[in-house]
């Protein structure tokens, strides 16, 4: 499908009265781009753990949408023209231009599929659904992965992190429980490699969704890898669910800003000398999280490991 991206020169201040307008003319999409940092909470919403600093905010901000370019007859463009003239008795819209860039043709659920191909961690295989099983492959685990518009493909630094300690600690007939699922991709790898049972849970209903299918590619039954939508870390109904005292490996490939909360708590289900295994620690944030792991006594680290920027930190149950 081809797009006509359309930008409009605007200062913050008009931002949402224009993002409003747009939305009530049908237009979904749009995109704004200034200099205003995003708050601690905006962050953590969004899950971005990372602020990049961002040049001197001067008030000026672009709010970019797209319009189909078949249906696109400049009908709605000419009402958009319309609603910025007729915000300016409000706010201050700033030059309120409007620039039509070059069309693009993008598919954005799947383009990014052609970049992803076969690969390996130590002797497993991970591979797009759409991609055939070769003669290297045979004889090796083989995990089929389409992480739909879930986080995990298995490529990420964080996850490759999970599964080396999950080919390192898993044992045949393992309770696993993955804390933030995304595709289910944690829960499969520690599958097969001879865990017994695992259950997944994600705040994002498409991780469901996606853990699901990912089982199906597998050969996995729903009753082997169980997932539901939640939070371990303050919602009893899930907690209860996920069950206590009953992990023997607990992985979470999650935000520092969530895996500090989860410490505290987590070892409620974990059996004595159970193993959790966390990633999605950028490093500047290393110390916090180790720091945060240690005030729970019954945790003892027993690994630390990095991969790029990204950090794993692997505990123990130990009482
Ligand atoms: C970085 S992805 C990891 C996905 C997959 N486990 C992997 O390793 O590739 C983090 C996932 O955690 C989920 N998440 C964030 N906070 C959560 C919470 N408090 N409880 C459960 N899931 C959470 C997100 O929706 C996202 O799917």
């Amino acid at each position: 499908m081809k797009w006509n991206k359309y930008s409009i020169k605007t200062t913050t201040e008009a931002v949402d009265l224009i993002s409003a307008s747009l939305s009530e003319l049908g237009i979904e999409g749009i995109e704004i781009c200034d200099n205003v940092q995003l708050t601690k909470e905006e962050a953590k919403s969004m899950f971005v753990d990372f602020i990049p600093d961002l040049p001197e905010d001067d008030g000026s901000a672009v709010v970019n949408f797209y319009l189909d370019s078949e249906d696109d007859d400049h009908t709605i463009l000419d009402k958009v023209k319309d609603e910025i003239e007729s915000l300016r008795i409000f706010c201050n819209v700033g030059e309120g231009t409007i620039t039509e860039s070059e069309t693009e043709d993008k598919d954005w659920i799947n383009n990014w599929k052609q970049y992803w191909h076969t690969f390996n961690i130590g002797d497993l295989y991970i591979k797009p659904t759409w991609e055939e099983v070769t003669e290297e492959m045979k004889g090796h685990p083989i995990l089929s992965i389409d992480p739909g518009t879930a986080f995990g493909t298995g490529s990420h630094e964080t996850t490759r992190l999970v599964i080396r300690q999950l080919q390192k600690y898993v044992k045949s007939g393992d309770e696993v429980l993955d804390v933030g699922c995304g595709s289910g991709i944690l829960s499969v790898v520690a599958l097969k490699y001879g865990a017994g049972h695992a259950f997944g849970t994600d705040l994002d209903p498409n991780a469901i969704i996606a853990s699901h299918e990912n089982a199906d590619q597998n050969d996995i039954s729903h009753s082997q890898l169980e997932v539901i939508e939640g939070n371990i870390i303050d919602d009893k109904a899930i907690k209860d669910a996920c069950g206590y005292e009953k992990y023997d490996i607990v992985c979470a490939n999650i935000l520092a800003d969530v895996l500090e909360p989860l410490s505290t708590c987590i070892h409620e289900h974990m059996k004595v000398g159970a193993y959790f295994i966390t990633s999605g620690i950028i490093d500047s944030k290393e110390e916090e999280v180790v720091t945060a792991f240690k005030k729970n006594p019954h945790l003892e680290i027993v690994e630390v490991n990095h991969d790029g920027e990204w950090v794993n930190v692997t505990a123990r149950r130990a009482n």
